[in-house]
């Protein structure tokens, strides 16, 4: 399906309104340092977080949620144990799975624990950086830790293959954000450097993305479309990169600290006439 950077507008207004309406469910399977900002940006976008840790609550939790979001950043046996029942469960009634492999390149555990889960069940978007995102397409040495320390030569092309492979949507955020739903490829450019001064903001970022599949997705749905959800992804992007640009601007000599809390107030300002002003999209040809 061809698109257009106002059809992507029109739809990403459209999924303003049903976050603000819906209030719909998303169940985070994420890491220690992030998770407060993640749930509180979650609410800043109009929908309702819960955190979780444990594989007991995991058929209960996939049966009510809107999406799910598994994010690895400081994952342990109990929580790959627990994303493991989570995303089996939420797979089964059609729901989004967001994938974010924080750091997957970055020890032998994480690169296991992300085969063992993608043998397992399937995710619907999968988000990282671009070494996150060069790993598990099969490429090393663009990152440490959980940080990318280079841009990848050919993103475009990255994330469409891998989208196609994966048969999802795939997200590279970085100073350019790119994405595909392995037919369609978009280059988003908003943003601000002070973003890369505070930690999780792609970890926030999956979670924004997560807030707007669960709207993107109708509730009965009996199987995903990738189309849907390479809108949401984007409509998850631009929130935090737009936020960022505000935050910056609200305020401009504080330390990071402060720019944290101004980024989150940022999210919460947020309508369609704002992404609409400043979205930069491209939508580009991949051959
Ligand atoms: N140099 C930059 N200039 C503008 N925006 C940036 C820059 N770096 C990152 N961003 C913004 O921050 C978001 C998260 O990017 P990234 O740095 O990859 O996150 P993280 O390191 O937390 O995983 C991107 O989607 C982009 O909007
Ligand atoms: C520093 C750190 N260590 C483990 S998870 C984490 C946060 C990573 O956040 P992001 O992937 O958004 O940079």
């Amino acid at each position: 399906m061809s698109l257009s950077s106002s059809q992507v507008l029109r739809s990403v207004a459209d999924l303003y309104a049903a976050i603000r309406d819906v209030n719909p469910l998303v169940v985070q399977l994420t890491n220690f340092v992030v998770a407060n900002d993640q749930a509180n940006l979650t609410l800043a976008l109009g929908a309702s977080p819960i955190m979780s840790f444990s594989p007991e609550e995991q058929l209960d939790l996939g049966r009510i949620t809107g999406a799910l979001l598994v994010n690895i950043g400081t994952v342990s046996d109990i929580q790959s144990k627990t994303a493991l029942l989570a995303g089996k469960a939420v797979n089964e009634r059609h729901r989004p799975v967001i994938l974010d492999p924080v750091g997957v390149g970055a020890s032998s555990y994480r690169h296991q624990v992300v085969q063992e889960l993608l043998a397992e069940w399937r995710p619907s978007i999968i988000t990282g950086n671009a070494a996150e995102i060069a790993h598990i397409y099969g490429l090393t040495g663009l990152g440490r830790g959980v940080d990318s320390q280079q841009e990848h030569s050919d993103p475009a092309r990255l994330v469409r293959d891998l989208a196609l492979r994966e048969r999802c949507v795939v997200v590279l955020h970085g100073a350019t954000d790119w994405l595909s739903d392995g037919e369609t490829v978009v280059k988003l450019s908003n943003g601000h450097v002070r973003l890369t001064t505070i930690t999780g903001t792609g970890c926030s970022t999956g979670s924004a993305i997560a807030a707007f599949s669960a709207v993107a997705t109708p509730p009965e749905a009996k199987e995903i479309n990738l189309h849907d959800l390479l809108v949401a992804s984007i409509a998850g992007v631009l929130a935090t990169s737009i936020a960022g640009e505000i935050a910056a601007e609200n305020s401009p000599n504080s330390g990071p600290a402060s720019f944290r809390v101004a980024w989150i107030d940022a999210v919460s300002t947020l309508n369609p006439e704002i992404i609409s002003e400043r979205a930069r999209i491209q939508v580009v040809s991949v051959v």
